[in-house]
């Protein structure tokens, strides 16, 4: 059998204009993991409500951060791919859940190199309905249409891997160095509450309170939430932080449901409020910088904490193709390719 890798991403528009933005938010958001509620409501919310405006405003934020070479969020997971392709002997393909760079392609692109055994990759660190799940529904679906003969294999969520964490640990602290800061924020990508009971696959431990993510459980293989806690927790634990001296908060919210809390924007705010001078942030939803961390964090956060009085307030990077990183994954695909 001849083995290879298919990493895959969010995605993104194929450009910042308000056209090309509503096309990706349009698939984005029609996919019933990420609006999770029946298809008529969500057709007409999506496309009578959110389309209406949201591309405007979205296109907006996306003109702020867009390179010269593309989306950051495409071009950081290029760089990574390319980075990687030459430390493992097989090939190794990029695609993105949603916009131009399908599953599809990248799974024929492997194909089309004698591939018939595929390590699918989703970039993210926790599992979550919106992220994981969907990018392996849609490759199985891709697969039994397609390449009914491909055989996949995923790699689950890497939130408590030791060496992920010692990698992140490190990029905190490398970040860190030389700046003034009395907190540090976790700040995770949120999802609807909704969210994390659907993927409770013990139907009865999550109840989003002060103790269920930390009291052992088998529902926390697909917890989102308890994923994010056990981040802090052991990065925390790695870098000797003070209680107190930081903390976990969500962002980027959408819509009338409750997600999950404390919101980030609010938290900035009452840190802010609070007195504190210097903060610093981090994102570890993301492995690559994107318009959640360069638009919502690193300019609307810093602009909210300045409001509130706060002075520095230092924007730690994503893992993005930072050497470590690619080592860390190019080393988890070498295993896997010989084992
Ligand atoms: C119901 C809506 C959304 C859920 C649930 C959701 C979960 C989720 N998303 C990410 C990662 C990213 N999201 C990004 C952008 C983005 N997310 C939503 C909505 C939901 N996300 C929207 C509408 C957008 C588009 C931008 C906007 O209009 O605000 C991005 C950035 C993409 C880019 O091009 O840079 C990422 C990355 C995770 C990890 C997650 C659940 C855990
Ligand atoms: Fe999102
Ligand atoms: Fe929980």
């Amino acid at each position: 059998m001849k083995k290879g890798v298919l990493l895959v991403n969010l995605g993104s528009p194929d450009s910042p204009n308000p056209k090309d933005v509503k096309k990706y938010l349009g698939e984005f958001l029609m996919d019933e993991r990420v609006i999770d509620i029946p298809y008529a409501a969500r057709a007409l919310l999506v496309r009578g409500i959110i389309l209406k405006t949201r591309p405007k405003a979205s296109a907006a934020a996306y003109k702020k951060i867009w390179w010269e070479e593309g989306s950051p969020l495409i071009v950081i997971s290029k760089r990574l791919q390319d980075k990687i392709k030459k430390q493992v002997d097989i090939p190794v393909a990029l695609a993105m859940r949603y916009g131009s760079m399908t599953i599809e392609k990248g799974l024929r692109e492997l194909v089309d190199q004698g591939v018939d055994e595929v390590l699918l990759f989703p970039l993210y660190p926790q599992f979550a309905m919106a992220t994981t799940e969907t990018i392996l529904v849609k490759a199985e679906e891709i697969r039994k249409m397609h390449f009914p003969n491909l055989k996949i294999e995923s790699v689950p969520a890497f939130y408590n891997k030791s060496d992920y964490i010692e990698v992140l640990s490190n990029s905190i602290k490398r970040h860190l160095e030389g700046k003034t800061y009395e907190h540090l924020l976790f700040s995770y990508h949120g999802v609807p509450e909704r969210h994390i009971r659907k993927s409770d696959i013990t139907k009865s431990h999550c109840k989003i309170n002060g103790n269920c993510c930390v009291t052992p459980s088998k529902a926390h293989e697909f917890c989102y939430r308890h994923q994010c806690l056990e981040v802090t927790r052991l990065v925390a634990e790695k870098l000797q932080l003070q209680e107190g001296a930081y903390s976990t908060s969500f962002q980027s919210r959408l819509g009338f449901d409750p997600w999950l809390q404390p919101y980030t924007d609010r938290t900035i705010e009452r840190l802010g409020k609070g007195g504190l001078k210097n903060m610093a942030i981090v994102t570890p939803a993301f492995v690559s910088d994107c318009l959640e961390t360069l638009e919502e964090i690193a300019m609307e956060g810093q602009e909210i904490f300045h409001e509130m009085g706060g002075h520095e307030f230092t924007t730690i990077p994503c893992l993005n193709d930072d050497d470590d990183f690619v080592n860390l994954l190019s080393n988890w695909i070498t295993n896997w390719n010989t084992k």
